[in-house]
């Protein structure tokens, strides 16, 4: 199966979770699911946006320059109204602009004096009608859709909900994940490894890919090699929402993943995808169960099928709108001969233009987890080409921004 197939297969199954209700300050990083309705104008008034007077225009197109100072309408009083056209009004930022009052004209734009005992402002500068005033519904009308739902909130939407006073907002529930890490050569970090023994990454990587990507929280199992002891833990987790399985996929004698799922009764989907790194990724699901990705166990394998399927899947299920995917362009020629789409790693440079340069760094096959370390994502280079011209431009799997 090809990675465009294997990308609509798993795209097909996507699940729905559910919502629930939370407060919005709970809600940063979650996905809304409903609209967010602006609940008055906004700005709700005639803002003034500088500090200095306000005046109404008519009596300064007539050749007046002074005028003599009524009263004062700072932000959070009650609106006043200007007496006679030929004076004006003190006004703060943020106050509502005094009614029979146009024009207003900041500080430094005037010369206050006293006369017998009033103060008066002189206006030396030049006067535009109607300026320095935020126009009520400038922004946005009352009942006018200010966030789709399907938007992932951010600070910027956290803000907005504040405003409108939605205190209490419907979002995408999370999914319930269970990462399952496999392997008789796996320590655990704090121990220090024999020779013939490496430290468990893996569910490490993809719990924080997870959890810095959507802010799901995945619980972590660890399981020999042994096809009971898979069986009895996979059997305990199927009132999960997701299965993220790492290793034990390929051929070897002890890979007893798929055999296990399949016992069990998940309905395969497919089982290795024409690409590299990634090949023996096996996908699948549950009837009323989890759906199952079982991520080859090399580092960057799992890491890369993690942001190529499970994370826009996820994203898929959680009712995300999706934005397309970005496209950098190769810095360098490449040459990659085997019939297998290439998921390069790739360091992204911007530059003027707006376009992204990738690069790739010194790269050592999938077991090498640390090239990520100089790297931002993954090119996707197609299986039909053997040769990428530096200029050509793929899409790129970003894990970095
Ligand atoms: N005869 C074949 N051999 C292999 C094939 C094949 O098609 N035929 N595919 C190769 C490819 S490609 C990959 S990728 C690997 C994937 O193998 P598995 O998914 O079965 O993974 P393991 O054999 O269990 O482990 C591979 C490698 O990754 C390390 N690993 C595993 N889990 C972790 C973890 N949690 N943290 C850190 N490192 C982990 C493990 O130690 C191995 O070095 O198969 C090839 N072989
Ligand atoms: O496809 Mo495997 O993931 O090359 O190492």
């Amino acid at each position: 199966m090809d990675v465009i197939a294997a990308y609509a297969a798993v795209m097909g199954v996507a699940r729905d979770f559910g919502m629930e209700q939370v407060p919005f300050t709970a809600a940063t990083g979650r996905v809304l699911r409903e609209p967010v309705l602006s609940d008055r104008d906004f700005p709700p008034y005639d803002r003034v946006t500088m500090d200095g007077i306000a005046i109404n225009f008519e009596t300064y197109a007539k050749g007046q320059i002074v005028f003599g100072v009524e009263d004062i309408q700072a932000a959070g009083m009650p609106r006043k109204q200007l007496g006679s056209m030929a004076d004006c009004i003190e006004v703060m930022t943020g106050a509502i602009l005094p009614e029979l009052t146009d024009t207003v004209i900041q500080y430094e734009h005037l010369e206050v004096s006293e006369h017998d005992g009033f103060r008066r402002f002189t206006i030396k500068a030049g006067v535009e009608q109607g300026q320095h005033i935020h126009r009520q519904g400038a922004d946005a009308a009352a009942g006018q859709v200010l966030i789709a739902a399907g938007t992932r909130i951010s600070a910027a939407e956290t803000g907005v909900l504040a405003s409108v006073g939605k205190t209490m907002v419907s979002v995408s529930r999370l999914p319930k994940v269970a990462i399952i890490t496999t392997g008789d050569e796996l320590v655990p970090v704090s121990e220090t490894p024999d020779i013939h023994q490496v430290r468990t990454s893996n569910s490490y990587t993809l719990a924080a890919a997870l959890q810095a990507e959507l802010g799901i929280q995945a619980s972590c199992y660890h399981v020999s090699d042994d096809l009971t002891a898979i069986q009895q833990l996979l059997g305990s987790l199927l009132d999960q929402d997701v299965l993220i399985c790492t290793g034990a996929v390929s051929a070897g004698k002890y890979d007893h993943l798929p055999q296990a799922l399949e016992e069990l009764g998940m309905q395969l989907v497919f089982h290795k995808v024409q690409q590299r790194p990634g090949k023996p990724f096996l996908f699948g699901h549950f009837e009323n169960g989890p759906v199952v990705f079982a991520l080859p166990g090399n580092p960057v394998s799992g890491f890369m099928c993690c942001y190529r399927y499970v994370l826009p899947w996820l994203k898929a299920s959680l009712q995300i709108t999706a934005a397309p995917e970005p496209y950098a362009v190769l810095g360098t020629d490449v040459h990659f001969k085997p019939p297998l789409t290439y998921f390069m790693p790739v360091r992204l440079h911007p530059v003027a233009g707006g376009q992204l340069i990738a690069l790739p760094p010194p790269y050592h096959g999938s077991g090498d987890l640390a090239a990520l370390l100089q790297a931002d994502g993954f090119l996707e280079l197609p299986s039909e080409k053997e040769i990428f011209e530096k200029g050509s431009s793929y899409p790129v799997w970003r894990f970095r921004s």
